[in-house]
């Protein structure tokens, strides 16, 4: 990325040891005043985000190879966005849509019916996180549809709400202790290409799930299929060929609404706009948010027309719903995806990325897979010659890359995969700079 004129040096220093006395000062003051619940990836504390770095308390800058969780797509200080922020603060923070409407709203709803997969009439929703977003639009399906039941699937992440905890699919942490879940919520098999039996295509993998649901629940009650094109937290799975097609054709033939999750891999970091166009679908419902404005917290649902709009009114709604800045800095965020076109940036990305991490798994025996599309790509960890998960050396490799200054995420059901979601804005050297380090410390932890 040699466009961008960014406010801070994109390099890699190192000025204390990991954490800093700032960072670990901070960190007393934490354990004094923080619930313990709220954990943390990195023991350093941000002092200043742009571009591919993160400058710490203590001077250090970091390379950021994970975007506060693929929010921060353009970077976390992207001027036009901070402009517009600033800019709209400026003339009012907040009055509620539901009580006096505003423009940005308005026009972030237009942004999305033209941004989302489907030529169809199109309605959208604002809220706050993502799994409101995902709570309405399984309001909008069993409302539309008079019936009950939601298919989730095996390693889906959906949320820390009631209805999304229950819809996602590990215990621990997300879920432990804080049952009982909401009902009608039933889980499926998923298209896991490593690990599924050799050969199982998309399509057979997809009539496993469907000859489930019409035997153990049936069609017919079957309000909605909630999926994440690609799975996040579960490991950036990313299903066989044809499993969501075949999904969305059964959907679309038994009423049944298409809800594809894109929270983590919409707004250009797969390398489209959203997931679902590599998959060649049109969801009935689009549920978004991460990368939607620029690190403001804001998400949405755009779904058909005759879907949403069958809500009565005051059905759909919140206090901060669509936050007027949270809105001026999506379309902001929007513009500068578009003029920079990050969703070919996300490509260009994976097409940088992929051999190198190939190689590494080539030259070590601790890589079961290696996978993911555009700027969302993942290595799975496993025990050499084996296809046991290995989490230990999927959080030691992380622990030790952030001591090299490259802040790293795990994920995965089994907790063994290092994820990449760099900023799609982050210059070509800091991110060969950041891949070099993880190599570098995978083959330093596994000679
Ligand atoms: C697909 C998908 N749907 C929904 C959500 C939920 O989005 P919220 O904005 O965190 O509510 C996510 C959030 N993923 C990051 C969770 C971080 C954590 O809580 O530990 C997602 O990835």
């Amino acid at each position: 990325m040699t466009s961008i004129d960014y406010r801070l040096p994109q390099r890699r220093v190192l000025v204390t040891a990991l954490p800093g006395p700032r960072s670990a000062a901070l960190t007393a003051r934490r354990q004094a005043a923080v619930a313990a619940g709220v954990g943390s990836a990195a023991p350093v504390y941000a002092a200043d985000v742009d571009g591919g770095v993160i400058v710490d308390v203590d001077g250090n800058s970091l390379i950021d190879l994970g975007s506060g969780v693929a929010v921060t797509s353009v970077g976390a200080s992207h001027p036009r966005v901070v402009a517009a922020i600033a800019e709209q603060a400026e003339r009012f923070t907040h009055t509620c849509f539901m009580v006096t409407p505003y423009e940005g709203y308005v026009r972030v709803a237009e942004e999305l019916a033209a941004l989302t997969p489907g030529g169809f009439d199109k309605r959208t929703a604002l809220f706050n996180s993502g799994a409101e977003a995902v709570e309405n639009a399984v309001k909008v399906a069993r409302l539309a549809t008079g019936r009950p039941a939601v298919v989730a699937f095996d390693h889906a992440f959906h949320g820390r709400t009631n209805l999304t905890m229950a819809l996602t699919a590990k215990s621990m942490p997300y879920k432990a202790h804080f049952g009982p879940f909401a009902p009608e919520i039933h889980r499926m098999p998923l298209s896991y290409p490593y690990r599924d039996e050799a050969g199982l295509t998309g399509e057979q993998a997809a009539r496993r799930a469907i000859s489930r649901i019409e035997v153990q629940i049936g069609a017919d009650s079957v309000a909605a299929i909630v999926i994440e094109p690609i799975q996040g937290e579960g490991g950036f799975i990313v299903p066989a060929p044809g499993f969501l097609a075949t999904l969305a054709q059964w959907a679309r033939e038994r009423g049944v609404v298409f809800i594809a999750d894109e929270v983590q891999t919409g707004f250009a970091r797969t390398g489209a706009w959203f997931a679902s166009e590599h998959e060649g679908i049109e969801p009935d419902i689009v549920a978004m948010a991460k990368g939607i404005a620029g690190g403001m917290p804001l998400s949405a649902i755009t779904g058909r027309a005759e879907l949403l709009d069958r809500v009565h009114a005051g059905g759909l709604g919140g206090t901060y719903g669509g936050n007027p800045v949270a809105c001026a800095a999506a379309l902001a965020g929007i513009e500068v995806m578009r003029s920079l076109d990050l969703p070919a940036r996300a490509r260009a990305i994976e097409t940088a990325v992929v051999p190198r991490l190939r190689e590494l798994a080539a030259d070590t025996d601790v890589i079961g897979d290696v996978r993911g599309r555009g700027a969302m790509l993942a290595v799975e960890f496993i025990r050499p010659g084996t296809d046991a998960p290995d989490p230990q050396l999927a959080n030691a490799i992380a622990a030790e890359a952030l001591s090299r200054g490259v802040v790293l995420l795990t994920c995965g059901t089994y907790g063994n995969v290092i994820r990449l979601l760099p900023p799609l804005v982050i210059g070509d050297e800091l991110l060969a700079d950041g891949i070099g380090v993880l190599a570098e410390v995978v083959r330093d932890l596994t000679r």
